[in-house]
């Protein structure tokens, strides 16, 4: 009988111990201590939300936020700009910018350079490099602290052909002179075009290119490409994965010296064969881009046209191309 009892209570005693054991460590390390309500830190203090829940990440399902090769499509509501800024600004990255202000297109500087300042990657150290034919006529724009602007004087160009395509030979020697030791990224902007809402780190990549807000929609056989098999430019029927702006594109450094080296030393190509592709270094990009998959894909809400009705998956407009009348701006038809 006592050695009954004896048992029963060392059984009991030994359950208490367990689960003693148990809540020490497992319950107790997995309790969150909140130091606000441990009175560590003031309510004001509190970090800002990041993801909505561990393992959440926040997303779209009425777009194709993801390439078959695993590349982000950025579309608003599928990242977290607070997360994205704190990673880079830790960085101290550079962002390099250029845009060509030739013949009549100066008179859209003024309207680039001060949405830029609003939106384009505020709070980051930029330098927008501005190719012109008229450098007197370059508007003086405040800019904050860590940006600043350059002027690069180019001879006047009398087909916009030439003006649109000469920028990949000039982006390419502005990075091998002087860009490669101390900027990180570059992003090649059209300059008839205005910013409207932030265009920031979510659209840093290695090699970034923008859906033409034309033909996001369309099947790829309705695309523009190249068709000319002479042609350095040219898309086989079925090639393809998208149809990408030449009004806007960037990534890494490296990344756009390979981009418009190959593009260029193309263009050339054609030329000594007479031919120009159908949308001049547009059409040399999707090429390239057919090749070299993007890593990261921006939406058309990074390059839309003000024309154009907006359409219901564009939660916001960042970057558009003004009305304009080709006829009257151009130095040619
Ligand atoms: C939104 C978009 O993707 N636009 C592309 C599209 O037409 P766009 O109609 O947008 O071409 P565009 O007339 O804007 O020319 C492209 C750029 O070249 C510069 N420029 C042009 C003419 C001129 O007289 N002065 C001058 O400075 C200016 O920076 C302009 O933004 O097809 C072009 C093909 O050649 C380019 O690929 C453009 O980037
Ligand atoms: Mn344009």
């Amino acid at each position: 009988m006592n050695l009954f009892i004896i048992k029963t209570g060392a059984g009991i005693l030994l359950f208490f111990l367990l689960l003693g054991l148990l809540y020490s460590s497992v319950w107790q390390p997995c309790r969150v201590i909140d130091p606000v309500e441990q009175g560590q830190m003031l309510p004001a203090d509190r970090q800002p939300p990041g993801l909505p829940m561990p393992g959440a990440a926040p997303g779209r399902s009425d777009v194709q936020t993801l390439t078959p090769w695993l590349a982000p499509v950025v579309w608003e509501g599928t990242f977290d700009p607070v997360v994205l800024d704190s990673i880079y600004q830790a960085k101290n990255i550079t962002i390099a910018a250029t845009v060509f202000a030739q013949g009549k297109y100066i008179r859209f500087l003024k309207k680039f350079l001060e949405t830029m300042e609003q939106h384009f990657f505020t709070g980051f150290n930029v330098h927008v490099f501005v190719y012109t034919d008229q450098p007197i006529e370059v508007p003086q724009v405040k800019m904050a602290s860590g940006r600043q602007l350059t002027v690069k004087t180019v001879p006047t160009v009398n087909r916009w052909q030439d003006i649109s395509a000469s920028r990949m030979v000039l982006v390419l020697a502005l990075i091998e002179d002087e860009l490669h030791d101390y900027a990180d990224f570059i992003f090649c902007l059209d300059v008839d075009s205005q910013f409207h809402g932030r265009w920031g780190t979510e659209s840093l990549g290695d090699l970034v290119s923008v859906l033409h807000p034309g033909y996001y929609k369309v099947d790829r056989s309705a695309f523009p490409y190249e068709r000319r098999p002479i042609s350095k430019a040219y898309m086989a029927p079925g090639d393809g994965d998208f149809y990408y702006c030449g009004g806007a594109f960037g990534g890494l450094l490296q990344e756009v010296h390979r981009l418009t080296k190959t593009c260029s030393t193309n263009f050339g190509d054609d030329a000594k064969k007479g031919i120009e592709a159908a949308w001049q270094e547009e059409s040399h990009i999707n090429r390239y881009l057919w090749i070299n998959k993007p890593s990261k894909v921006l939406s058309p809400e990074y390059l839309w046209q003000d024309f154009k009705p907006r359409e219901p998956e564009l939660h916001i407009i960042r970057f558009s191309g003004v009305v304009k009348n080709y006829a009257e701006i151009r130095p040619n038809v």
